[in-house]
């Protein structure tokens, strides 16, 4: 288990990091998502040992591994951390095999016993045939599986993943999820992986913490993340596509009643419907796009600031320029304050 306890990292006078607490089930596929500057590098920093915290604990298992107000931390190499980055950073020197071998090496293991070693995860990650390449001679997506490979030989128990996947082409991105996925399970470590994409994380984790400006919107699973959002901020960053939020003074009078007038309605993209000509449910919007998705349409209007995506069966006959009518359902899914605030 990891527990992070009250975790703040300032640097100058903001906090990256301000005040961040939850816990990880052992064996748990735990995302950090949030938007650029939220603090996931900082807390996955924090995790792996490379940044000291300003205040508060992490624990792994029973012990306590950095604690900020007693301003020490245990080194990143006795954590029995891995860490993958975005930039494979592989010893260019080295052959696969010899990149994978090193850290077994250091940790004074024998070399038969490395060599086997060397040899299951290589094939773990199907790149045993490349074992004598330089990593100068393998492809993007086969230096990640090297960089996996070798965080992944030492057997640490806990696994942590900075945006691992960004530098793929959107095709091996997705079939990296899934073998990465199959990696954290094969070992049974616990798993903290950073990314700024909310898909990813809906589809990767057991757990999802939102992040923003510095703090934890949100903790739970992806299910309750989607079917709960607990701020705004939540509401309009997961899901695909995420869910509307609608100012209630610009809702037609047939769906405002007994709402508060300055907060916001979520209508989530099923809920809402398409009609050829505006009625007292309807809200004009110029259109802006559509694209199919899974057999249906994915249709986006746009007002000002606003923009609401509707999924749809058919496909409505419109061009950039003409007016879309979106037939909003009589009760909104979730009503949240102006501050972003859950109300109901
Ligand atoms: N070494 C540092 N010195 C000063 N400020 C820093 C340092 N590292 C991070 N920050 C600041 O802390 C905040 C959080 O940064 P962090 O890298 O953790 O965000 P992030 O969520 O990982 O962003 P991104 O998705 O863009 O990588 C940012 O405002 C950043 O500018």
């Amino acid at each position: 288990m990891i527990r992070i306890d009250n975790l703040v990292k300032s640097f100058g006078p903001s906090n990256a990091v301000d005040g961040i607490s939850f816990d990880v089930p052992q064996g748990a596929f735990l995302v950090l998502v949030g938007p650029s500057g939220c603090g996931k590098s900082t807390m996955l920093r924090m995790l792996a040992g490379l940044e000291q915290p300003t205040s508060g604990t992490v624990t792994f298992g029973e012990k306590v591994v950095s604690d900020g107000a007693k301003g020490w931390t245990i080194d990143p190499a006795q954590r029995d951390t891995g860490l993958v980055f975005q930039s494979y950073a592989l010893w260019p020197h080295m052959t696969v095999a010899g990149n994978v071998d090193w850290p077994l090496k250091v940790a004074g293991m024998g070399k038969p016993e490395r060599q086997a070693r060397v040899t299951e995860v290589l094939k773990m990650l199907g790149i045993e045939a490349l074992a004598a390449r330089y990593p100068n001679e393998i492809s993007g997506g086969q230096q990640q599986r090297v960089a996996i490979a070798r965080m992944i030989a030492p057997r640490p128990s806990i696994l942590l993943f900075d945006e691992p996947l960004s530098n793929l082409d959107a095709k091996l991105r997705v079939e990296m999820r899934t073998e990465l996925l199959r990696v954290h399970r094969a070992t049974g470590a616990t798993s903290v992986y950073v990314t700024h994409d909310q898909v990813e994380a809906m589809t990767m984790a057991t757990h999802v913490a939102v992040l923003n400006k510095g703090r934890v919107e949100q903790f739970g699973t992806p299910e309750e993340l989607v079917q709960n959002p607990a701020t705004a901020f939540v509401a309009t960053f997961v899901g695909t596509p995420p869910a509307n939020l609608v100012p209630i003074s610009i809702l037609p009078a047939a769906r405002r009643g007994g709402l508060p007038p300055d907060g916001l309605a979520m209508y989530r993209p099923e809920d809402i419907g398409v009609s050829e000509v505006p009625d007292a449910t309807t809200v004009a919007m110029d259109f802006a796009e559509a694209s199919p998705v899974a057999g249906r349409t994915m249709l986006t209007g746009i007002s000002g600031a606003l923009r609401i995506t509707a999924v749809v069966d058919a496909k409505p006959r419109l061009t950039v320029g003409d007016q879309v009518h979106f037939v909003l359902p009589e009760t909104p899914a979730a009503l949240f304050a102006p501050s972003g605030e859950r109300l109901s």
